[in-house]
């Protein structure tokens, strides 16, 4: 059942690298949209927080400048009072404007002629430095570079080039202009950053962030920051160029040399300030940080996990594999040892060097020769010394060339007897092309070959007196006559029909005329020199064939024996039988003869034998032929 699932697992994922590569893309991939899922939550958290950064500025600069109208409609009124009710009056005003340190009135020269602060006469405040600037703006109300110390009397401008650290103290110069009848006065204010820093403070905690307050110019007026300097001059361009140009948007900046804040900024609607605030990035991202490390510690061990199944299972499955691959293969060399030893042909594996390294049952069985008689020797051990040399050249030719020969071999078994094997011999070539090994499978067709000869021999042999028929007769006539030609020697046709056998036949019967047939037909066979050719044609005719003559004289003594051949008498059990022969006789070369046309000058020649008084021959004459 397990192996059985194990089997379908590997059948169904294919190949086990394509398995691992899906689990990888799988990982891969969900790792990816746990990355983007990530990124996502983190660019939403900075946006939260832009979003709330944007909406603290706008309730901060709300308030600052509500207070500052305030202030103004404050100054304005303390304005309107004459000189002397001035002092109790300012003190009356201080007690319900809390963000004032105190209120004096200005000299032409700038100098405090009253203030609520008696220690602030004859202080010059200075008209310089404020925004905006005077003296066409006198009528609004115009904001000072922060103050060190507690009020005018106690304190002096901070220079832009040396920030002080005042968290202690400091307050910051407010001027208003205002009419009072054909007169215009000025009167100066000490605003208290404190109040407005501990207003912030309690709005936005110090570890989420810090609120600035800045003139337009980029100086610094207050800051719930600790490390705040008053008076500082924002030297960020890009900050100063947007806050001169937009009322409202977000940045990042880095604080305290390494902590990058969330800024967004807001600038008044009445007065040159800007209120930036400040989150800590590290704040905006604690909550996307959490989240971030929750989501991470459930996807990472759930593909930690996937990554290492997925490589046990691919371990296990590619040995699982290899071990089936294993027995597939042995099953392989098995079936194919079982059709080596089992094989009902003979098969001889030789190595590269041609020396035989195994052989079969059945090559034993075939040639006699046990294994051990073959192992080691050249197959040359079965030859018959049938085949040419060139035979076996071609043989190695076609091997080598086209990896195999196929075709007959005569061979010799061990016991010296001759056998005729069909044979397919195969180069078996290694990785590099180089040859391994030969191997020839051959099975015994003696058997068939003996019945194919059969065959071959009814087909050209007279069944009754077992002589050359008239399809061989013609066959050897071609061979004979190129012999002839090609060796510049006579050949001589004899047609040869019997007399009188009709007879015989009548007489006797066809079965003493086939025995009377038979004999004379051997005896003429002996008459012949070897090499000639006695055939039958059909009925009492016979041809021969006469080859390897010098000259025509040369064949009257076969002539002679075959004609004595034919005529002696035959004993056919108590009968004696006889009849003779009559020949015609014709020669090859002659120009333009071929078979056919010398098969009938002797059939001609031997008619005029017959006409002669039978029992003779007659040698064909083209001329007495004409006559006759
Ligand atoms: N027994 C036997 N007779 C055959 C065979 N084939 C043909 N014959 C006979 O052989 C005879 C040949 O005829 P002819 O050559 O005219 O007879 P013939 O008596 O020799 O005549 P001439 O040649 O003129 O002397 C015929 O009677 C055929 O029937 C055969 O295979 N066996």
């Amino acid at each position: 059942m397990k192996s059985r699932l194990i089997a379908t697992l590997v059948q169904h994922l294919g190949s086990h690298l394509g398995f691992m590569v899906f689990v990888l893309l799988f990982v891969t991939g969900v790792a990816a949209s746990t990355a983007y899922t990530v990124y996502r939550m983190r660019v939403e958290a900075l946006a939260q927080h832009v979003a709330i950064a944007t909406v603290q500025a706008r309730a901060i600069e709300d308030h600052l400048t509500q207070s500052l109208v305030l202030l103004d409609q404050t100054v304005i009124n303390a304005s309107q009072m004459n000189s002397g009710e001035a002092s109790w009056s300012f003190e009356g005003v201080l007690r319900n404007a809390p963000a004032l340190r105190s209120i004096s009135l200005l000299d032409d020269k700038q100098r405090i002629m009253f203030s609520s602060n008696p220690a602030n006469v004859g202080i010059r405040v200075g008209a310089d430095d404020y925004l905006p600037p005077g003296p066409e703006n006198c009528d609004l109300l115009r904001i000072g570079r922060p103050w060190s110390g507690r009020d005018f009397a106690s304190g002096a401008p901070i220079r832009t080039l040396q920030p002080a650290d005042l968290s202690a103290s400091g307050f910051i110069p407010l001027l208003r202009c205002v009419r009072r009848g054909d007169q215009v006065i000025t009167v100066a204010v000490a605003l208290n950053p404190d109040y407005f820093i501990n207003y912030y403070s309690a709005r936005l905690a110090g570890e989420v962030g810090l609120v600035d307050v800045l003139r337009y110019d980029g100086i610094q007026l207050m800051s719930t920051d600790e490390q705040f300097l008053p008076g500082e001059q924002r030297q960020d361009e890009r900050f100063l160029t947007r806050i001169s140009e937009i009322e409202s948007g977000s940045f990042e900046q880095v604080l305290h040399g390494d902590q990058t804040v969330i800024s967004a900024f807001r600038a008044s609607r009445l007065f040159p300030l800007v209120v930036v605030l400040n989150v800590w990035r590290k704040h905006a991202l604690a909550t996307w940080a959490a989240e971030s490390q929750r989501l991470l510690l459930m996807v990472a061990p759930v593909l930690l996990a996937v990554l290492v199944l997925a490589t046990w299972l691919y371990v296990h499955l590619r040995r699982v594999g290899a071990l089936q691959a294993e027995a597939r293969q042995r099953d392989r060399d098995r079936l194919a040892a079982t059709v080596f030893t089992h094989s009902r042909e003979g098969i001889v594996i030789a190595n590269a060097d041609v020396r035989i390294v195994d052989v079969n049952e059945a090559f034993t069985r075939i040639t006699g020769y046990s294994r051990e008689d073959a192992l080691g020797k050249n197959p040359r051990l079965l030859s018959s010394g049938q085949h040419s040399r060139e035979f076996y050249v071609e043989v190695w030719r076609k091997l080598l060339g086209e990896g195999y020969w196929f075709g007959e071999f005569w061979n010799r078994r061990k016991n010296g007897e001759l056998f005729v094997s069909q044979i397919t011999i195969s180069a078996v070539r290694g990785s590099r092309g180089e040859i391994q090994n030969f191997v020839s499978l051959f099975s015994d067709i003696t058997p068939m070959k003996e019945r194919q000869l059969q065959l071959e021999h009814i087909a050209h042999h007279d069944t009754l007196t077992r002589l050359p028929n008239r399809a061989l007769l013609a066959d050897r006539l071609r061979q004979a006559m190129v012999h002839s030609q090609r060796r510049g020697q006579l050949l001589a046709l004899v047609f040869v029909d019997l007399d009188g056998f009709k007879a015989v036949n009548d007489s006797y019967g066809h079965d003493v005329g086939d025995v009377l047939l038979i004999t004379l037909a051997e005896r003429m066979r002996i008459a012949l020199r070897e090499g000639d050719t006695l055939a039958r044609i059909g009925g009492d005719e016979f041809v021969v064939i006469l080859v390897d003559l010098e000259q025509r004289q040369d064949c009257e003594p076969v002539l002679e024996r075959l004609l004595q051949a034919a005529a002696a008498p035959v004993q056919e059990r108590k009968r004696v039988l006889q009849v003779s022969a009559s020949a015609g006789v014709t020669f090859y070369p002659q120009a333009g003869v071929d078979a056919d046309q010398l098969i009938h000058q002797a059939d001609q020649a031997m008619y005029l034998a017959k006409q002669a008084g039978k029992n003779c021959y007659r040698i064909y004459d083209e001329e007495e032929f004409v006559r006759a």
